[in-house]
């Protein structure tokens, strides 16, 4: 499908046209998503919620182009990335997206700053010090760059996990499940980082949660049902959201 002027004047960070996602065939195929469109708004930040096997995280994924739609298009701006071969899609899911999971996922025995330049090293970059000490300081890491991943709590670890996804400036950051290895005040810590990223550094922030009070600092929130989007909330509050996915079930 072509972008269209609209399309091009509103301007997306991230958007999904008519998304399908199937595993397997025959009768084993499960249909992840049945026709998913979204569109991500620069410097905006969206919440993805539903049941469980709703087909956030396939959402997540194919938005992020870690996966591939069975039918239905993925752009970043104006950049169909959906239909890139998977050198081309590499080079430039590591320059426009980040991601952060549940899992920090962090290198235990390399220092702090080199576990946020390894992407960079792994694709055959010279590291940018500036860089590396810049998004460790937008995440409040500043001073800790030497230390290694053992000796700093599980909140500073995500932390470190974010600045690692920061640190090439991409346009959009997926989150799937970040708090979910936290405490309560660490995960808010967390969500409130993501958030000034968002008001302070226009940053775009698409994140998969089931805590309706983790969707509360977004800006929107999507509900997923059965491979669709079955509703959605604006400046949702916590309770708003917490109703709406109790009457999905999820
Ligand atoms: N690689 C895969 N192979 C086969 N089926 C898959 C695969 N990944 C996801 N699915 C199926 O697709 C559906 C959607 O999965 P998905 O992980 O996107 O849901 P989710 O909403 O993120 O779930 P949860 O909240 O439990 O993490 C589920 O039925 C799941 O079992």
């Amino acid at each position: 499908m072509a972008e269209t002027a609209t399309d091009t004047a509103r301007g997306t960070a991230a958007r999904a046209h008519e998304l399908h996602r199937e595993y397997g065939r025959g009768t084993a195929a499960v249909r992840a998503l049945r026709g998913v469109s979204v569109a991500l708004a620069p410097g905006t930040f969206t919440a993805v919620m539903g049941p469980s096997g709703s087909g956030k995280t396939t959402l997540s994924h194919c938005l992020a182009g870690m996966d591939r739609p069975t039918r239905g298009s993925v752009w970043w701006g104006g950049t169909e990335v959906s239909r890139l071969p998977e050198r081309r899609l590499a080079e430039l899911r590591r320059s426009r997206v980040g991601v952060v999971f549940q899992a920090f996922n962090l290198m235990p025995a390399t220092t702090v700053a080199q576990n946020v330049e390894l992407p960079g090293r792994l694709a055959g970059e010279r590291p940018d010090r500036d860089r590396v000490l810049d998004a460790l300081d937008r995440v409040g890491l500043a001073g800790r760059e030497r230390h290694r991943p053992g000796q700093l709590s599980g909140g500073q670890q995500q932390r470190v996990a974010i600045a690692r996804a920061l640190v090439s400036r991409p346009q959009v950051l997926f989150a799937d499940e970040p708090t979910g290895a936290l405490d309560q005040a660490t995960g808010h810590e967390i969500l409130a980082l993501l958030r000034a990223g968002v008001d302070r550094d226009g940053q775009t922030c698409a994140m998969v949660t089931h805590d309706p009070v983790a969707a509360g600092y977004a800006d929107r929130v999507l509900l997923l049902a059965d491979g669709l989007v079955v509703d959605e909330l604006d400046r949702p509050t916590a309770a708003q959201v917490g109703e709406r996915l109790s009457r999905l079930g999820g």
